[in-house]
């Protein structure tokens, strides 16, 4: 048979696809909660479903991979639509590499973009995730959920405030943060296991993330009382789209 695709078209890539990918295989060890705080529940269900049901919003992702430690068994018993590999690193950086090459071994092209984002991040909506899409597909970089400094900075020295900090430039990472997958492999693998997030090891490249104005409600659930606020947040949410 003739082929008849034009040959412009016969080199061209397949479109670049949309991956979450979730780390989830923390302990919660500055929470005080009895196992890890992703699985406490939170108005009425484990945290990381909370946090998963912003990702099933959003119909342009090819899919979303869920980084858990080895032996995790709590998606065994859950009707969640999601990819999960037990590859969990000894920090939040090791789980990401890892769970970057359970993508790639899944299917995924280096090319693709991922958003990564903490499973202990439970009050994400779906608004914010199409925000950042449309912030970053068009970058050559790729950029992450931010926010501006609401609050005066100092900083400290023996329990004694040593200075005021100007924080006109300064900015409160978050996540989700989407970079092209090959690109956060290689530089997660440059900027080693030290990096809190990946925007850091995109940094260490030399690269210049985008930011993306966040939401002060989209906080990581880190301390005993940040679990209280959450709940009161989904509640209010619940009820607002109920009346
Ligand atoms: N080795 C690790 C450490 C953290 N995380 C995940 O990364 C996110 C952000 O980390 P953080 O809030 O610091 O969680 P923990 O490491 O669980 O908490 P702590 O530092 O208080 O022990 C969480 O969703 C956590 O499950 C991970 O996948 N693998
Ligand atoms: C990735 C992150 O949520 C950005 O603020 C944060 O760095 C992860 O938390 P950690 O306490 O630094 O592990």
């Amino acid at each position: 048979m003739t082929d008849t695709t034009p040959i412009s078209l016969k080199n061209t890539p397949p479109p670049a696809r949309l991956w979450a990918l979730i780390p989830c295989a923390g302990t919660g060890s500055r929470s005080g909660a009895s196992g890890p705080k992703q699985y406490q529940s939170v108005a009425g269900k484990p945290m990381v479903l909370h946090t998963l049901q912003a990702f099933a919003d959003v119909p342009r992702l090819a899919g979303v991979l869920v980084v858990v430690s080895a032996g995790d068994t709590f998606f065994e018993s859950v009707n969640a639509p999601v990819l999960v590999a037990a590859c969990g690193g000894s920090t939040r950086a090791a789980s990401v590499f890892n769970g970057l090459q359970a993508l790639l071994d899944q299917g995924a092209d280096a090319q693709d973009w991922v958003l990564v984002h903490d499973a202990a991040r439970c009050l994400l909506t779906q608004q914010q995730v199409d925000h950042l899409i449309d912030q970053c597909l068009p970058d050559a970089v790729g950029g992450l959920l931010a926010l501006k400094l609401p609050d005066t900075l100092k900083r400290e020295e023996g329990g004694r405030v040593a200075g005021t900090v100007d924080r006109a430039d300064k900015w409160l990472a978050q996540t989700p943060q989407m970079f092209r997958l090959g690109a956060l492999q290689s530089a997660l693998l440059a900027a080693g296991d030290a990096v809190t997030d990946e925007s850091s090891a995109m940094e260490w490249v030399g690269q210049r993330p985008l930011l993306v104005e966040g939401s002060a409600q989209n906080f990581k659930v880190t301390y005993r009382q940040d679990f209280a606020l959450a709940e009161a947040i989904l509640r209010a949410r619940t009820l607002s789209a109920t009346s």
